[in-house]
């Protein structure tokens, strides 16, 4: 399994986001996408899903061109947890991780697929809020039962957008353990944007560093934290800790001068 990006370019209107991109992932790998907020990690993504259509590029997987792909087969294969989730958050906890069984379903929901559902929410500990509309829940709540849905999905890739931003340090760590799970234990593919520079350090084989829509650095955490690239790409001084889980960021200080507008 290889999902494959080529010389992808994406242009808002007349606003080039991406420039070139270009990127490789394989079965048992998770890659993490970091850089600064616009960089265009968000726009990769939904290119990569088919929500949005580059003007320059393709995106192959396992070698055919995903703009040719049936839609059902295509849901089946990738799942994409999206950033903010504006759905109908009149659905059930329940109704919606069942709707990660939709590209499965034939003539209607079998039993198999309830098994699925009430073992995913199980492990996302999300099975006392299968009742309550989405609209009741927490950020970190509505965040958990979008993961269950793409677990109940079972694709072979899951894209992942920002994930445990709304998430306490525990869950953070459950979404984290459960990413490098999937790919290592179950063979998957994942990618995540992610903001935490150490999350993604400690838990990516891969990180992708996105500047301004171009690829600016691609390698082991090790080769892509580092103080020069940190200064380069966010502007700020930091210090890289080494630590048994990989190098470790302490941001320092915006090399530009923050000025204090209160005063
Ligand atoms: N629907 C849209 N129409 C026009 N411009 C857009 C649209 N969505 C995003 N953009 C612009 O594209 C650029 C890249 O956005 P994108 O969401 O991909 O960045 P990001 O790296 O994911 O950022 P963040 O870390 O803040 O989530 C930004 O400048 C953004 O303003």
């Amino acid at each position: 399994m290889k999902i494959s990006v080529q010389d992808v370019c994406f242009s808002y209107n007349s606003r080039q986001i991406l420039k070139n991109v270009a990127l490789e992932v394989t079965e048992g790998h998770v890659l993490s996408i970091v850089g600064p907020n616009g960089a265009g990690k968000s726009t990769l993504l939904k290119c990569m899903v088919r929500l949005l259509k580059p003007q320059q590029g393709i995106i192959y997987l396992n070698g055919v061109d995903i703009a040719s792909k049936d839609s059902k087969e295509l849901a089946k294969a990738m799942g994409y947890i999206p950033q903010d989730s504006r759905e109908v958050f009149s659905f059930t906890v329940m109704e919606t991780v069942l709707m990660g069984r939709k590209p499965h379903l034939k003539w209607g929901v079998t039993e198999e697929d309830l098994n699925i559902v009430s073992k995913v929410m199980k492990f996302m500990d999300i099975e006392e809020l299968a009742e309550r509309s989405l609209d009741q829940l927490s950020g970190g709540q509505k965040q958990k039962v979008f993961v269950a849905r793409a677990l109940a999905q079972q694709p072979e890739i899951f894209l992942f957008d920002e994930p445990t931003s709304n998430l306490d340090i525990r869950h953070q760590l459950e979404v984290f353990e459960t990413i490098r799970k999937l790919a290592q234990t179950e063979g998957r593919i994942v990618i995540v944007v992610v903001h935490d520079l150490n999350l993604a350090s400690r838990f990516s084989e891969k990180l992708v560093m996105l500047k301004d829509g171009y690829i600016y650095a691609v390698g082991k955490p090790e080769e892509i934290i580092t103080r020069d690239n940190i200064k380069d790409v966010y502007g700020v001084s930091a210090s890289i800790i080494e630590t048994e889980f990989g190098p470790y960021v302490l941001p320092l200080k915006p090399l530009k001068d923050t000025v204090d507008c209160l005063k």
